[in-house]
């Protein structure tokens, strides 16, 4: 069966990527962090890597781009490693809220002010201040390591030009976490903790960097094609969840709907995705929907869990 799949996958994916491809012409490509506004508008790359280590890519998936958002995955995992469940959802809750990735509305709306999830910035943020570290230098190089082994690749670093450029005009997300500072939230310096959280979010990787990640994901913790154990399996249920929950941003009920995937996208326009126990899945399409999410990424997982029958649902 899955021999059978990936003939097919190698055989229809290059007419599912050129028909993806033109639905980028309606997206933006994301520019209120300077330094991404300049990525191709019409890029749209994927990579795929199953359990037994076969790989296929199609489109500009050798691109490197930032992880953004995606990161929050992570960062929560580590967290979850660091200090157990407990205390990370003393922090921060486990809904969905309907708002923007970056808003700061409910934080003051709904008492006691902790956000609402792991995967929207002010979550993200708290998770940030949580990572074991003596500084953000420290905390920094552990969240790279994590992600290091995940991705099986030696090589990832934080992309410094987009570091600097979030670092400079991250004025809603300096807010976010001041207000959580306000809140008690956020312990200690709170530029420490944005650094932190500027850092991890500029990262730089590739598809295949993402569908490793994502494999590991879909088989609960354990790299299968190295046979080492990354992560306990309650926190990769837990990631899974969010990614299901809100993983898409105010997205994820219509994504679980037409594609029935966890999947985690980022501003930069890449989606880390996986089908449970079979695939892990890297896109970039850096034109975005009115959501944040790549437009012609969303449309190609579409089409696949379409024709494939991916949906968990
Ligand atoms: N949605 C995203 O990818 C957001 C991440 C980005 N670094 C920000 O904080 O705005």
């Amino acid at each position: 069966m899955t021999a059978v799949e990936i003939q097919q996958i190698r055989r229809k994916l290059p007419e599912w990527v050129a028909a993806s491809v033109p639905f980028a012409e309606g997206g933006k490509v994301a520019s209120y962090i300077p330094e991404l506004a300049g990525a191709p508008h019409d890029a749209l790359g994927i990579t795929l890597i199953n359990a037994d280590g076969d790989l296929i890519t199609e489109g500009s998936c050798g691109r490197r781009f930032t992880v953004q958002s995606i990161s929050k995955l992570f960062t929560l995992i580590l967290a979850l490693m660091d200090i157990g469940e407990d205390r990370v959802f003393e922090k921060v809750g486990m809904e969905p809220t309907g708002d923007n990735f970056n808003s700061v509305l409910k934080l003051e709306l709904v008492r006691p002010g902790i956000p609402f999830n792991p995967l929207i910035n002010a979550g993200a943020i708290t998770v940030s201040a949580l990572i074991r570290g003596s500084d953000p230098e420290e905390k920094t190089e552990r969240i790279l390591q994590f992600m290091r082994a995940l991705a099986n690749n030696d090589h990832l670093r934080v992309d410094l030009d987009v570091y600097r450029s979030e670092a400079d005009t991250g004025n809603l997300n300096r807010s976010i976490a001041y207000l959580l500072k306000q809140n008690k939230v956020l312990d200690g310096d709170v530029e420490e903790v944005l650094d932190v959280y500027f850092r991890h979010c500029s990262i730089a990787v590739d598809c295949a960097d993402l569908a490793r990640m994502g494999l590991v994901l879909a088989c609960n913790g354990t790299d299968p094609l190295t046979g080492k154990s990354l992560i306990p399996r309650r926190y990769v249920q837990i990631a899974k969840t969010f990614m299901t929950t809100c993983g898409m941003y105010n997205a994820s009920g219509e994504f679980a709907i037409q594609v029935g995937l966890p999947a985690k996208s980022g501003v930069s326009g890449g989606i880390l995705s996986l089908v449970p126990g079979r695939y892990g899945i890297g896109v970039y399409g850096p034109a975005l929907n009115n959501k944040g999410n790549s437009q012609a990424g969303v449309h190609l997982l579409e089409i696949m869990s379409r024709e494939l029958n991916w949906s968990m649902f």
